[in-house]
């Protein structure tokens, strides 16, 4: 049997790519480099991106056309390329980046995603240069936080590669899963896709220099919060409690996750949220509505630091829903309290980086 080039092409142009009406041939992704020799036979298919979800089927489709149009005896050896290039290996995605802080509870609705967003602002305002990745994927609030709910990322080529621009606000680059789904599908999304967009929104956006990346993950421990530790090197995490005994049940969960012996994330410290309650008009007084001093007391018994004491004021959430950190407030003394948050947390950050090694990605298990 003689195999001559337009026998294995004519196979090719009846491989359709889905969704175009078009053939691979015609849509010119049969690479000019088509090798015979004898009965073996060999060709490139070119791909827009490493991701295109038809690959694998194209390049099966392609070896049984020519099994049926020229010969069940042919021996073919199809290699792939991509237009765009591929993604780095985890563990060089954010060469950029010097520390990857996670804010995280145990227990949804205690402000993690309030001390993430003032965290974010305190360290630019201390001149830092920060990225906020709000990985809460399932409820994500920071475009609301920053006021930017309405931006519409845009992608641009950098080496060869479509990098999503980070959005920025208050001098912080950030993303979030809610500027590209209607939140109120976002819940509806199955843990697998989630992590996907997750891995997207970190390995495919243009995070560029940072010194502060901070996570804000969803409450508890769930699909994301392994995604994350198998994506990135997270250099410390910060636990979000109010003194409820409730949350502070939740908390110590979440410290035991990130101090498990697999993960091995150290821990920066502790928050202590709606520590106690301040009018406005009496601002001496205090009311600890959630009882006194628990995540003080966590704290001391975890053996990890208490970072910051914050109460519960009007202002806060005011300021959250109107898209101005409290922390930008200077004259306020929850704007100070967050302040001084920030200040503990690159003093906790730069204590962890002199006493311990780097943090290690966990492996994926396959
Ligand atoms: N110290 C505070 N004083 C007053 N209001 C606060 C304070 N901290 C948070 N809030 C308000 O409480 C609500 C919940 O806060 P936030 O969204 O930050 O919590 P979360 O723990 O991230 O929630 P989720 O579990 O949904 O991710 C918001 O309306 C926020 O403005």
């Amino acid at each position: 049997m003689e195999i001559y080039p337009k026998l294995i092409m004519d196979a090719l142009a009846t491989v359709r790519y889905p969704g175009t009406g078009k053939n691979i041939v015609e849509a010119g992704m049969v690479e000019d480099d088509l090798r015979i020799s004898g009965l073996h036979v060999s060709f490139s298919l070119i791909f827009d991106k490493p991701t295109n979800p038809f690959l694998k089927s194209l390049v099966k489709a392609s070896e049984a056309a020519i099994h049926a149009y020229v010969g069940k005896e042919v021996e073919v050896e199809i290699h792939t390329k991509t237009l765009q290039a591929p993604r780095p290996e985890v563990g060089q995605l954010l060469p950029g980046v010097k520390n990857i802080i996670a804010v995280s509870s145990g227990k949804g609705g205690v402000g993690k995603s309030t001390v993430a967003a003032n965290l974010a602002v305190g360290l630019s305002k201390l001149g830092y240069k920060v990225g906020l990745l709000d990985a809460d994927v399932f409820g994500p609030s920071m475009p609301k936080m920053f006021h930017v709910e309405d931006a519409h990322p845009y992608a641009e080529s950098v080496d060869g590669r479509d990098l999503i621009v980070p959005v920025e606000s208050y001098g912080i680059k950030m993303l979030s899963i809610g500027f590209f789904v209607d939140p109120d599908q976002a819940t509806l999304w199955r843990g697998a896709m989630a992590c996907n967009a997750l891995k997207q929104l970190i390995g495919d956006a243009n995070w560029g220099d940072l010194d502060y990346f901070i996570l804000d993950t969803p409450p508890g421990t769930s699909d994301i919060h392994l995604t994350l530790v198998q994506t990135l090197p997270i250099t410390g995490a910060v636990i979000v409690s109010t003194p409820q005994k409730v949350a502070l049940a939740d908390a110590r969960k979440g410290i035991n996750m990130y101090q498990n012996e697999k993960v091995n994330v150290p821990i920066l410290g502790l928050v202590e949220n709606m520590a106690w309650f301040t009018p406005a008009e009496l601002p001496q007084n205090k009311y600890y509505l959630f009882g006194k001093e628990g995540v003080k007391r966590l704290a001391e018994e975890m053996h990890v630091p208490l970072l910051g004491q914050i109460p519960i004021v009007q202002s806060i959430c005011e300021n959250g829903d109107n898209g101005t950190p409290e922390v930008l407030n200077d004259g306020s003394q929850t704007g100070q309290a967050f302040m001084a948050f920030a200040r503990r947390v690159v003093e906790e950050t730069g204590r962890r980086n002199a006493e311990q090694a780097p943090t290690k990605i966990v492996e994926v298990k396959k």
